[in-house]
């Protein structure tokens, strides 16, 4: 250690010690105090304040902070040094901030400034803040300890001295079997989107491994922190793909101390809303006819249902039909409780379309049929003879059951049924538009409805015709609403997620290049950003991925390259690893081999390996191979709810969000692998998992979508 490094140690280690006693005196203090549990306005509240510093403190207390910036702002003395932790701490007898909250609008300078001598700035609730960095230093404290002092910027010597060195240590760590933080090191491309203004939908390209995931749920906490007074975390919620995706990410918010952020899957939420009226159909079986081999595959087109029935196109189909039906949905002619007496159907017509318009549809029935009701007792209290009455009172009940028949109420699932059937269809409904549907659509929708069940793409629809049946309740708007994968969801989706959602809120995630569910996602991120206003939307690129070696991403983006027409390629941080090894092989010797990649990264360092097949029967076959042969691991279907870590082993499309320390790529051959869109895709994904170490095994003629020509970055040697 020179000179300079070890007084910059010595500083830090004073500073600390003298947080950790200021910290461990309150947190003492406070949990010392009682908690109040009585009925005194004033002491809730005081007590809700002591317990927010509670936890705040506990948050604090075994790593107070990661980050110093040395800011002199304009105006002022000298520089200030701002240490910057996942809370912030004050000084009891000062109120001076100890630490403060990454959150904080001052903190923003943390990650976005990257060198200079210029006049740096940052946006506060007082408006832009000029000043000078003197000074931008991580550090590294586990337990009270402090275990590094990294500066990354020093005014004295103008450089972003080792710039990313630090970024690049936390990379190379290894993984355990959840995503985990990033404060310390969020990089000034994903702080913009972390930061940005909350009324906006954000749409944000980012290649495999450029953060996304981590980006978004850093930027719910933010959301929380900077418009506390607007939002609340239970009206928050991520849409993630799969329910053990959302597993895997569940460590994020805890540690960043945030709870209560709802996460869901658009199917759990849709069909909670719907009220599980309807159920869906086994998605495994759909999975494995979309990523069934080569030419087995059904076309992807805009007549797949997918994608035909998450059109926005088909939005307006139901928007014609239910003006439609609305239209006529009143009985035609007087209602009648006993001979001699009617109620004109253009009174009821008039409460129907002109008193309660602003309801929806089966609101409006239902106060239009009270209102009836309450006419009929105004009609019999004008009769004095009681059993006349009690006579008239029961055909009345009678007559108006009758009268209603030609009313009839319906759920989102009879009306969406309706529009399918090609007998029974009420005649206001026009037959025409059904005639848009292609035959094939029609057929196996109705298969489906036969079993009340229903696809993936028909949960917009019915969410669609749920609202304007039933209008949406307040307490189901969002605040703020994160659709991770989206390039896998529908403009028909999304659209419907906004009317759930205040001010479009929204932060939308994907990479096209990632698209394997093309047959039910978007080709183009203007199917999204159509469906908000020009001045509220936002658009991201992130290029730079952090998750693999660069080695690997090089590989990948070759990939890449042999399938799709401009792809969007990923920028690898600097950060150098083992080549990619292809292993060619033959039919006898790819499991031998495969027990011996296994043994070999289990050697080293990885800790999460995944084994990938190309198909969810590849996979069943080779866990149950591998536990024959003694070697535990996690078979991955598309039922799985928790993520284990370990030696998992899973079909390529459901690697999807993860990653793991080494990925064994199997099968990687021509016949399962072709030259296409849609398996360059694939394998693009299976590539862009792993961390620090890619395997490919090929059983026979390799994939055309490998090149093996670049010894730089790809070995076709087998390891000793
Ligand atoms: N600024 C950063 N500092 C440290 N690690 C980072 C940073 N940004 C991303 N990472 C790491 O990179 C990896 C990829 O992140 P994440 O899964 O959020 O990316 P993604 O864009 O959602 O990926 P994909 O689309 O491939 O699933 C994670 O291990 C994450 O911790």
């Amino acid at each position: 250690m020179d000179t300079k490094t070890q007084s910059a140690y010595q500083e830090e280690l004073q500073r600390l010690e003298q947080t950790n006693i200021e910290i461990d005196k309150q947190l003492e203090r406070l949990r010392k105090t009682p908690v109040y549990y009585g009925p005194d306005l004033t002491e809730q509240a005081l007590e809700a304040a002591r317990e927010n510093g509670r936890l705040n403190l506990t948050k604090a207390v075994d790593e107070p902070y990661f980050g110093r910036l040395d800011f002199q702002e304009s105006g002022t003395a000298a520089a200030n040094p701002l240490y910057i932790g996942k809370a912030g701490v004050e000084d009891e007898r000062t109120g001076h901030l100890l630490v403060i909250d990454w959150r904080a609008p001052v903190a923003s300078l943390f990650y976005s400034f990257t060198g200079g001598l210029d006049a740096a700035s940052y946006d506060s609730p007082d408006g832009l803040i000029e000043g000078l960095v003197y000074l931008k230093r991580n550090l590294v404290v586990r337990k009270q300890i402090l275990q590094r002092v990294v500066d990354t910027y020093d005014r004295t010597e103008d450089s972003m001295a080792v710039g990313d060195e630090f970024l690049l240590y936390r990379l190379g760590e290894n993984k355990d079997n959840k995503l985990r933080d990033i404060v310390s090191t969020i990089q000034a491309e994903q702080d913009r989107i972390i930061r940005a203004a909350k009324n906006t939908a954000l749409i944000i390209q980012g290649v495999a491994g450029s953060g996304k995931t981590t980006v978004a749920l850093h930027r719910l906490a933010f959301l929380l922190y900077q418009y506390r007074e607007q939002v609340r975390a239970e009206r928050m919620i991520i849409f993630a793909p799969n329910s053990m995706f959302l597993d895997y990410i569940s460590g994020v918010l805890p540690e960043l101390g945030v709870g209560n952020i709802g996460q869901s899957t658009f199917t759990d939420w849709a069909l909670d809303v719907l009220d599980q009226e309807v159920k869906l159909a086994d998605q495994a079986l759909t999975l494995q006819t979309w990523f069934s081999l080569g030419s087995k595959r059904p076309p992807v087109d805009d007549h797949a249902p997918g994608r035909f029935k998450g059109a926005i196109a088909f939005k307006h189909y139901l928007d014609e039909c239910l003006t439609k039906f609305e239209e006529s949905y009143v009985p035609q002619a007087d209602f009648s409780p006993w001979e001699g007496i009617k109620l004109p159907i253009t009174s009821i017509r008039e409460w129907f379309f002109v008193e309660n318009k602003h309801y929806p549809l089966v609101k409006r029935r239902e106060r239009v049929v009270a209102r009836i009701k309450r006419w009929m007792e105004m009609q019999l209290d004008k009769i004095w003879e009681q059993s006349k009455k009690k006579e008239l009172k029961k055909k009345a009940a009678q007559r108006l059951r009758t009268y209603l028949t030609s009313w009839p109420e319906h759920t989102a699932f009879t009306f969406y049924k309706m529009l399918f059937a090609d007998k029974g269809r009420p005649d206001q409904l026009p037959v025409d538009l059904l005639a848009q549907i292609p035959e094939s659509i029609v057929a196996s929708s109705n298969k489906h409805f036969k079993k009340k069940e229903v696809q993936l793409e028909d949960l917009a629809p019915l969410l669609y015709i749920h609202t304007r049946l039933y209008g949406i309740p307040s307490d189901r708007l969002f605040d703020h609403v994160v659709i991770d994968e989206a390039q896998d969801f529908s403009p028909f989706q999304v659209a419907v997620l906004d009317a759930y959602t205040r001010n479009s809120s929204f932060t939308i995630l994907g990479d096209l290049s990632q698209g394997i569910h093309a047959y039910q996602g978007i080709t183009d991120w203007k199917e999204f950003s159509s469906l908000f206003q020009t001045e509220a939307t936002g658009y991201f690129e992130l290029e730079r991925s952090y998750r693999s070696t660069m080695e690997i991403i090089q590989f990948a983006n070759q990939v890449l390259q042999r399938g799709v027409e401009n792809p969007l390629l990923a920028v690898p941080v600097f950060r150098s690893g083992n080549k990619v090894r292809v292993l060619q092989t033959d039919i006898k010797g790819r499991f031998p081999l495969l027990q011996s990649a296994i043994a070999t990264l289990q050697q080293g360092t990885s800790s999460t390996i995944a084994v990938v097949a190309r198909t969810e029967k590849q996979a069943q076959e080779l866990h149950e191979a591998l536990s024959a042969a003694g070697i535990e691991t996690n078979l991955i279907t598309s039922k799985q709810r928790v993520y284990r870590g370990g030696i998992s082993v899973l079909p390529v499309y459901l690697t999807k969000g993860l990653e793991f320390d080494a990925v064994l790529l199997m099968d990687v051959t021509a016949g399962h692998y072709e030259a296409t869109l849609m398996d360059a895709k694939l394998l693009y994904v299976g590539c862009t998992r792993a961390l620090h170490e890619l395997w490919l095994m090929a059983p026979g003629e390799l994939s055309p979508l490998v090149s093996t020509e670049d010894q730089e970055i790809v070995t076709t040697q087998s390891p000793v």
